[in-house]
């Protein structure tokens, strides 16, 4: 029986909260919380930051005109309760699922998302530019940036807050210091954090009023502040943001509207930017999360009574967690092996590994450009680094991946998880563009695992790989089941393998559409075509032989990748035009995801929308032999 929800139901866009007292707003943000709680026990998501953030949505919208003052909300996924707020409540339960509401802030799904997000730590910098657009233009409107506290460990909301005090004189931070990131957060700028938190309490209404209701001309008021401060020792927190040029007010107490409602109100009218430390718990105000240990981060389906979430069937293991098994493995072997994640150690598997080896992981926060420069330094001086970044999250890490690592050929490994469609998570977390990116680089050995074995292998042959580095790619989910070898041995490098042998169409897979190249070998088979089907295993370097063997002996060649176009397909291209196999009439289809960015749905449903799943390999062989009316691009359906 869901919660009855009488003042919700009246709110049907942020204008109607406007007009609403103290009280009003407390039952409107616990209608709020029960309501986000109600959609995510069907869709699954990210609760626990929503949670932590009701009140201080519902602030916000109360004390600010929004869709005309800009909100941007770092990363997105605390946004459901600002989603119900703001015209979408009848679509909450469609979160994250195909046709649906997106997990995160999205431009072209509401007014009231002025900014899409997704990655962390995008807010501010996003905002100082809605600022300097509005300063430019004489408008009056006002910009707010949310950022949490894990989000904050990140290079680009320091070069933001640089840049801040220069650029504009109307802007306001809220740090939302919940004192988690997925895991426990980490490094200097948290316990800065925890000490100001717990130096001084919540500061008193009336203090934080003094403190943001000047009265002084600006320059003797921040002349007094300063001598205050410094003189009497009395610094409990914010000088740091202080220094950057921020007007510290804080900490508040985040879910108290009494408090968070009028000094909203108050940082509004101040001229200079602002940063306002909100304390809030992640989770709250349902115990089944606040007493999680992740604090319901990010949750599966769930009974609404209990909090159990909705059990796995129990099936092969997940990619993640066979990586991480086999690097144990392979750490047990060589005690130069260190891990690195970047404040994603349950998700990349690396909280196996610390727990085997507690002293070679390290959790750098979400920080991947240092992430990568660090591996870089550490594999200068001997280490052999496995640096664990989602293919996502590695974009962010590109140039430092460039300029510091493949430029000195440092044996860095890259296990790049969620590599390939991720799911309910959508375009921004698609693994789609590493094979181009990665396959770029000269002296980077790429691979991509076809099953859960050939990861184990992958893992073996990185470890192995010490005059260059390299990198090795696998998808979210499950493995298939496959029975362990007793010994894992690693690759000979640059070599792929034939499945299966066939006469007239070459299947050359790169990645776990192996399977569904199999089974499209099954449907070509049916309908008279013999095909080879082959595990290219490397994208770099080629299996040059393989390839001109592949093209020699077969009238067509498809190839198979997760990934954009620019990647394995465009690769195997080259080498085919360099060796002049093209000169002879070698019909060739390369399959890649479609060239726009795919909205969430089921991987499953996703690949076949992009043509990459059997039917669609089946269709691209076809058009291939000529033997459809698919027409000239030929590669399998469009998304
Ligand atoms: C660049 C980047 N790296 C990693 C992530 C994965 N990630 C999503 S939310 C999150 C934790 C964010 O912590 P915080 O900003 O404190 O928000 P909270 O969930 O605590 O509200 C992480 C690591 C990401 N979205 N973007
Ligand atoms: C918001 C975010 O970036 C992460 O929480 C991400 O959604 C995790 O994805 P996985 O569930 O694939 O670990
Ligand atoms: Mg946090």
């Amino acid at each position: 029986m869901p919660t009855p929800t009488p003042l919700l139901d009246k709110v049907s866009s942020p204008a109607d909260t406007r007009d609403l007292s103290i009280p009003e707003l407390k039952q409107l943000a616990e209608e709020v919380r029960a309501e986000t709680i109600d959609a995510v026990s069907v869709t699954g998501g990210h609760l626990g930051a929503g949670l932590g953030v009701v009140e201080l949505t519902v602030a916000l919208h109360h004390v600010f005109e929004t869709p005309k003052d800009i909100l941007i909300w770092d990363v997105g996924h605390q946004a459901y309760p600002h989603k119900i707020l703001t015209g979408r409540r009848d679509r909450m339960k469609t979160l994250r699922q195909g046709n649906g509401l997106s997990g995160f802030t999205k431009r072209a799904e509401s007014e009231y998302d002025p900014f899409g997000a997704a990655h962390a730590a995008t807010s501010i910098s996003a905002a100082l530019g809605f600022c300097a657009a509005r300063d430019a233009k004489g408008e009056n409107n006002k910009v707010i940036a949310v950022i949490g506290d894990g989000s904050m460990s990140a290079g680009m909301a320091y070069e933001a807050m640089n840049n801040a005090a220069d650029t504009t004189k109307q802007l306001l931070v809220i740090l939302n210091d919940n004192d988690m990131s997925i895991a426990p957060p980490v490094g200097g700028m948290s316990a800065y954090l925890a000490r100001v938190v717990s130096g001084g309490g919540y500061q008193s209404l009336r203090n934080l009023g003094k403190k943001v209701a000047h009265a002084l001309p600006r320059p003797l008021q921040e002349a007094a502040r300063k001598a205050e401060e410094y003189t009497r020792g009395m610094v409990t927190g914010g000088t740091f943001f202080e220094e950057l040029g921020f007007q510290y007010v804080g900490p508040v107490d985040g879910h108290d509207l009494g408090a968070l409602v009028p000094l909203l109100k108050n940082a509004k009218e101040i001229d200079r930017p602002v940063l306002l430390h909100v304390v809030t718990q992640k989770g709250k105000g349902y115990a089944p999360a606040e007493n999680a240990a992740d604090k319901y981060h990010g949750v599966v389906k769930f009974n609404v009574v209990t909090g159990e979430q909705a059990k796995s069937a129990g099936g092969p293991p997940q990619y993640t967690k066979v990586f991480a098994q086999q690097l144990v493995k392979e750490a047990e072997k060589d005690d130069r092996i260190v891990a690195i994640t970047a404040a994603m150690p349950s998700g990349t598997g690396l909280d196996i590994f610390e727990k085997a080896f507690p002293d070679r992981m390290f959790d750098v926060g979400i920080a991947e450009q240092h992430a990568v420069t660090f591996a870089a330094g550490l594999a200068a001086d001997g280490m052999k680094p496995f640096c664990t970044i989602y293919s996502t999250f590695l974009q962010r890490g590109y140039d430092q991946v460039v300029h510091d690592v493949a430029i000195q050929r440092l044996p860095v490994r890259f296990p790049m998880d969620r590599a390939g469609l991720v799911g309910a998570d959508g375009p921004t977390h698609a693994g789609s563009f590493d094979v181009g990116f990665m396959g770029a680089l000269p002296g980077m050995v790429l691979m991509a695992a076809a099953d859960e074995v050939e990861l184990a292998r992958m893992v073996a042959t990185a470890a192995q790989i010490d005059d260059r580095p390299s990198a090795f790619r696998y998808p979210r989910g499950e493995g298939l089941g496959l029975e362990f070898p007793a010994s894992i041995d690693p690759l000979e490098i640059g070599k792929g393998r034939i499945v299966r042998e066939g006469t007239s169409v070459a299947i050359l897979s790169f990645g776990t559409r192996l399977g569904e190249s199999l089974k499209a070998a099954d449907l070509l088979a049916a309908r008279g075509f013999s095909a080879t089907v082959a595990d290219a295993r490397f994208a770099k370097p080629l299996d040059v032989d393989l390839i001109l063997r592949l093209a020699r002996e077969h009238e067509a060649l498809i190839t198979v990748e997760e990934g954009a176009m620019g990647g394995f397909g465009a690769f195997v291209l080259q080498e085919l035009a360099a060796h002049g196999a093209l000169d002879r009439g070698l019909k060739v289809r390369t399959l890649v995801l479609p060239d726009v960015f795919q909205d969430q749905d089921k991987p499953d449903i996703m690949y076949a929308q992009a043509g990459l799943d059997a039917d669609g390999i089946v269709a691209g062989a076809l058009s291939a032999l000529g033997m459809d009316n698919i027409g000239a691009a030929g590669a399998g359906r469009r998304a």
